[in-house]
């Protein structure tokens, strides 16, 4: 398992960092396709030949309408189950933000308190892993499918050497 032979996403979460040190996170309602109805970072599949930064960025202007001057990449995603395909999902923190929020065709965005992330309304295991991502962690983390709807997790630290070699896999 892998990111050599899965398909690859990327997903950004927009986050601005209040003077009091309190944060905010954009999280848009999926509209339509994979994952529709539930909260998330903006996000999609890299277009042939391009980075997985630039479709971080690509993607997040094209479904929340913002750009970043500080994309960082903080972790991969590795999921597997008995009935889907692999799927390596490169997450980012966006700041320094530019332009304007505006809702499109994919997602409806919305800004959430750090102490409001709406999780019964995410991915079942985005609790497991968000939080950690808020704190400024960098991690791998492995997720399991299993027939019955359980997932099974392992959520590791990770270094710059470890996910640019993850990232290094993942390039065509
Ligand atoms: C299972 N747990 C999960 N946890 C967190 N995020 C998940 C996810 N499963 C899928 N995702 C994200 O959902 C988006 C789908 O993107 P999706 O709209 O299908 O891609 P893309 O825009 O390329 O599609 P079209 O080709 O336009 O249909 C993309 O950000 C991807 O990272």
């Amino acid at each position: 398992m892998g990111p050599h032979n899965a398909q690859l996403y990327t997903v950004v979460f927009p986050i601005e960092e209040g003077k009091g040190g309190d944060r905010r996170l954009l999280l848009g309602l999926k509209k339509r396709g994979m994952g529709v109805g539930r909260w998330n970072g903006f996000g999609g599949k890299p277009e042939p030949g391009e980075s997985l930064d630039a479709c971080a960025r690509r993607e997040l202007e094209e479904e929340c309408g913002l750009r970043t001057r500080r994309l960082q990449y903080v972790g991969v995603l590795l999921m597997s189950g008995t009935d889907c395909p692999d799927l390596t999902i490169f997450v980012y923190t966006a700041r320094d933000l530019e332009g304007d929020v505006a809702e499109s065709d994919e997602m409806r965005p919305r800004w959430f308190g750090e102490g409001e992330i709406p999780y019964d309304g995410c991915h079942p295991e985005a609790r497991l892993w968000w939080p950690g991502m808020l704190g400024g962690e960098r991690f791998v983390a492995r997720f399991t499918f299993g027939r019955d709807g359980g997932v099974e997790h392992d959520i590791q630290p990770a270094d710059d050497a470890r996910l640019a070699e993850l990232e290094s896999l993942a390039r065509p």
